[in-house]
């Protein structure tokens, strides 16, 4: 977290230009005396940030435009930071960001968006019965992981409906890490694996409706803390709103951004050439390839080279994976899954 903030009141008032000769506007832009939050929701442009352990409400300076200030983002601000009932402060800057996850437009929504900042880690929550897995949903989270630069965790639930071999066996080849989860009398089973692997990191969930992703929220976020994150835990005022991201504080370090009103990703911006080069084993197989070849149409030279047996035993396996990721990015939605799942 950030850390407590440098200066006091008297500061602002006071404060002398540094530079003498330096126009006053020159330095306006810098604010060199903004405290530092942390972004954990944003609710029909008002931020919530987190300044030390207090919560701050906030608007986008004017100076910003329209620059997006999403969930995750480290934020200067000025103004009345107290937080107290009514209070406003403003976001200045937005600080430099280690990630970004995106989704492209589409076409129900023409704006390209920009989801969470910062993050580190993309889980993708599935059950593996009641609602049925859908693997294409699955691949195009894995897509935006990597495109992120984000490293994905499959955290597969409801293992007491059915064995998790079936499904685990497509996404060997790509070695993503997993965790299978059933719930029981006694609580999640592997919910400790869960925590282990978001301790100290910021971590996004995503999942379709009915997956189990609050039930394993509920349980890895006390109530105390998910009230944080929520915007009406301090105002009292009005429901957060569900299709927004919210950033929760775990107890031991870290951090849980829930999605619940991301469904899927739209993967339009994502560069093929990306997407190869996360199977590097392949990439000498390329050589024969014609020029700019999207390694997904007939004249590839990735069949015969594979076929030839110089990628191994795991080359074929290896090669569909990377032909599945490749057509994970057409189409905007998880259309391509059965229908099943509400709608937001
Ligand atoms: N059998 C079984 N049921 C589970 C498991 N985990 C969650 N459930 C049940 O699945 C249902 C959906 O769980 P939720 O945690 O509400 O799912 P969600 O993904 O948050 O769904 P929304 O709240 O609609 O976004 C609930 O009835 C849970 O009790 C599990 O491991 N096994
Ligand atoms: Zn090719």
């Amino acid at each position: 977290m950030p850390s407590r903030r440098e200066y006091d009141e008297r500061d602002i008032r006071v404060r002398p230009n540094p530079k003498g000769s330096r126009p006053r506007t020159k330095d306006r832009p810098a604010h060199k005396d903004a405290v530092i939050g942390f972004v954990t929701t944003v609710d029909r442009g008002r931020w919530t940030v987190l300044v030390d352990d207090h919560v701050v409400h906030a608007m986008r300076a004017r100076e910003l435009g329209r620059t997006s200030i999403v969930v995750g983002d480290r934020v200067g601000l000025v103004g009345d930071t107290s937080g107290a009932e009514g209070s406003l402060a403003r976001i200045v800057r937005v600080e430099k960001r280690t990630s970004v996850l995106r989704r492209t437009a589409d076409d129900t929504d023409p704006v390209e968006r920009m989801l969470v900042a910062n993050a580190d880690q993309l889980v993708i929550v599935t059950a593996l019965a009641d609602p049925e897995p859908r693997p294409r949903m699955v691949d195009r989270c894995l897509v935006a992981a990597y495109d992120a630069g984000m490293d994905p965790l499959l955290v597969l639930t409801k293992s007491d409906l059915k064995d998790p071999a079936d499904f685990l066996g497509s996404y060997a080849p790509l070695d993503v890490r997993h965790i299978v989860t059933s719930v029981s009398d006694d609580g999640i089973d592997g919910v400790e694996q869960v925590r282990a692997a978001l301790n100290g990191r910021l971590s996004v969930l995503v999942g379709h409706s009915g997956v189990g992703k609050s039930t394993l929220v509920n349980e890895l976020v006390p109530g105390t803390y998910r009230a944080t994150g929520h915007v009406n835990a301090v105002t009292g005022r009005g429901r957060h709103t569900s299709s927004s991201a919210v950033a929760l504080p775990l107890p031991d370090g870290g951090w849980v951004i829930d999605t619940p009103g991301v469904r899927s990703f739209g993967l339009a911006h994502v560069d093929p050439g990306r997407i190869a080069a996360l199977f590097p084993d392949l990439a000498p197989g390329t050589k024969d390839c014609p020029r700019g070849c999207t390694h997904d149409e007939p004249e590839c030279g990735l069949d015969a080279w594979v076929a030839d047996g110089h990628a191994g035993t795991a080359g074929p396996s290896r090669l569909e994976s990377l032909r599945r990721l490749l057509r994970s990015r057409s189409g905007d939605t998880d259309r391509g899954d059965s229908d099943r799942g509400n709608t937001e």
